[in-house]
């Protein structure tokens, strides 16, 4: 076995820890059976490092991550830490750190309505037989969330900021994207009143010049989050900013079904990244064993294949999703009915695999 690859394994809090164990199983799998082998060093991040070390990323974490291939990271914060100084949080003080140290801008968050279960989306049966394959590529690295902030007496503030070579960037990895789906990028912004989103939009306009198989539209914010519920099927790539990026592939997730099968990419154009569930720690179900796990090993597969090129992995993982989902093997989260828990779907994709012939 020659490929080799070390992967950083954050489990952080809430039920992290528990769908990580999940992905962690199929991981093992697929290594073996596609002939590769994964060296998995786990490390404490958020809540869990603040409490056994004082801080939120430790320096050995960081360490850990800087000598790996790749960080598979499930996710942080809770109610516990809610109180703390800002740095001191488990998000603010370990997950954008990490995203700036390894310059990961690019955020990628694949969204789709699976026929098989259609019928329990939310937005049943007005969308569900037109489906919906959404790709949001959000930036991740810039924007509100990385800008000027205060507080003093009664007054607090925060600060978006933009560049044009920040904008182009991941405009170029929007484009790029399109160009391999279904040649369709909607820019997201609120130009009618930001100026940040003006630059935005300029600049869109200047890269999609060298995409001319690419159609390009632009859509204010408020509008697209109101198009994804009317009629998700007429979006393909959704190219936006931290802030609505954020907000708007929460949207995607609960339009395919559940925030627990949204998983995320977040990539700096080395092949280095980090991969997680777009959704967070989930304190209200933490501990109970019915958290989703399929946002979690969907992360893993695209770790497989934007990080490692191992694309047969990553699809075997998919297609056993896939097939789990259309047998119903399926968490509450979305099917209130079914009494399938995290181990349970996890065992029932790691068997699927195995079972599989390539
Ligand atoms: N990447 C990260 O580490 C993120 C961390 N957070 C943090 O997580 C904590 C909780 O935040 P919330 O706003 O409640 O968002 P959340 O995403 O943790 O949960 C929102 C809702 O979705 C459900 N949910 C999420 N993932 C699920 C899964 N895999 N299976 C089944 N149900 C699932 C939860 O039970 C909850 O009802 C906060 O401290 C927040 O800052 C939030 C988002 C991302
Ligand atoms: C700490 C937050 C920015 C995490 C989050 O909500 C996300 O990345 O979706
Ligand atoms: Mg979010």
């Amino acid at each position: 076995m020659s490929k080799h690859y070390k992967i950083a394994v954050l489990p952080g809090d809430g039920i992290g820890p528990e769908v990580m164990a999940e992905a962690i199983k199929v991981l093992q799998v697929v290594a073996d059976k596609f002939q590769f082998q994964l060296t998995l060093t786990e490390a404490l991040v958020g809540g869990a490092a603040l409490d056994a070390t004082g801080v939120p990323l430790p320096p050995d974490t960081l360490a850990l991550c800087k000598a790996s291939d790749a960080i598979l990271f499930g996710s942080v914060g809770g109610p516990k830490w809610t109180g703390l100084a800002p740095d001191m949080q488990p998000e603010r003080g370990s997950l954008l750190p990490l995203r700036k140290t390894f310059d990961l801008f690019c955020n990628m968050r694949p969204g789709q309505i699976y026929p098989a279960f259609a019928d329990l989306s939310p937005l049943h049966p007005r969308v569900s037989s037109k489906g919906m394959d959404v790709l949001c590529i959000r930036e991740l690295t810039g924007g509100i969330y990385f800008g000027e902030k205060g507080r003093s007496g009664d007054t607090a503030f925060d600060t978006q900021r933009y560049s044009v070579a920040e904008v182009t960037r991941i405009a170029e990895v929007a484009f790029q994207a399109a160009q391999k789906r279904g040649k369709k990028v909607t820019s997201i912004d609120k130009a009618n009143v930001l100026q940040t989103s003006i630059l935005w939009r300029e600049t869109v306009e200047q890269v999609a010049k060298n995409y001319p198989d690419v159609t390009l539209e632009h859509m204010y914010i408020d509008n697209a989050a109101m198009q994804l519920i009317r009629s998700p099927q007429q979006f393909d790539v959704m190219l936006c900013d931290n802030l609505f990026g954020d907000i708007l592939s929460d949207e995607i997730a609960a339009i395919a079904g559940s925030l627990g099968l949204l998983p995320s990419a977040s990539l700096n154009g080395s092949g280095f990244g980090l991969y997680e569930p777009a959704g967070g720690s989930a304190p209200d179900i933490a501990g109970q064993g019915i958290a989703n796990p399929i946002a979690q090993i969907l992360s893993a597969a695209l770790m497989l294949r934007y990080s490692f090129g191992e694309e047969a992995a990553a699809q075997a993982i998919e297609r056993a999703v896939q097939q789990c989902l259309e047998q119903h093997i399926v968490t509450r989260d979305i099917d209130p009915k079914s009494t399938y828990g995290t181990a349970a779907v996890g065992a029932a994709i790691v068997a699927t695999l195995q079972q599989e012939t390539h």
